[in-house]
């Protein structure tokens, strides 16, 4: 052994390391997830727009489903409340003084969103907690649809990344009634939906949204 190579441990080596993701089930129970499921099935139209990405771009090779940013569900948002500080415990986040931001988004037949963060440095760097609510019509109308959430990949050396083709993943359903949470920092994607009949009460819906920390600009206290 040299001074210079202490260490057997190949240089390109890359620890893989799961990223936990926090899922509940049956979270509003069947009639409040039925009253918000018809209420996602409502927002048609104009209400529904391409999906942007970084909240402003269009790049449908990324990106293809359609969004209703200003969908209400405060009853959703109440919920999260509630399992707020389970949540944080088991994330290892502190989301007490956030403010929310969400809206709807709706995944038809060839509908997907690619790898991605939902925050970096330079996008978004506000978002603390990523929560996302499923509903879909029952028996679930659509295949395919998974949350997909890839395990962090750390290089051991510096200059070396885990090479993209090698990352390993765990799939999450997008089962009617269940939230996920987990950071916004994580690599995540919409797998493609596989809906036939293209009939928009069948599609993959989501309510998805992100704790973040408040905007200093905004403050009450702000100049005082
Ligand atoms: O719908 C999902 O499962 C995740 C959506 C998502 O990643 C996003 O909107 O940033
Ligand atoms: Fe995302």
């Amino acid at each position: 052994m040299t001074a210079e190579s202490p260490s057997q441990v190949s240089t390109d080596a890359v620890f893989r390391l799961p990223v936990t993701v926090c899922r509940i089930t049956g979270f509003l129970g069947e009639q409040t997830s039925g009253a918000l499921q018809e209420r996602a099935v409502a927002s048609t139209g104009d209400r529904l727009k391409p999906s942007m990405i970084r909240d402003r771009e269009l790049d449908p090779d990324l990106r293809r489903s359609r969004s209703c940013p200003d969908f209400e569900a405060p009853e959703l948002l109440a919920a999260v409340e509630d399992v707020r500080e389970a949540v944080e415990h088991t994330l290892g986040v502190d989301c007490q003084y956030t403010e929310s931001s969400y809206g709807l988004n709706v995944h038809n037949d060839g509908d997907f969103y690619r790898p991605h963060q939902d925050t970096s440095v330079d996008y978004a760097p506000r978002r603390l907690l990523t929560f996302v609510y499923y509903l879909h019509r029952t028996p679930r109308p659509f295949t395919g649809g998974e949350l997909r959430v890839f395990d962090a990949a750390l290089p051991l050396h510096t200059g070396t990344t885990g090479a993209w083709e090698e990352r390993t993943w765990r799939d999450w359903e997008p089962e009617h009634d269940s939230i996920v949470f987990f950071l916004p920092t994580a690599w995540h994607e919409v797998r493609p939906v596989v809906c036939p009949g293209k009939d928009h009460a069948d599609s993959r819906f989501a309510v998805n949204g992100w704790l973040c920390a408040p905007d200093p600009a905004h403050r009450a206290d702000n100049g005082g």
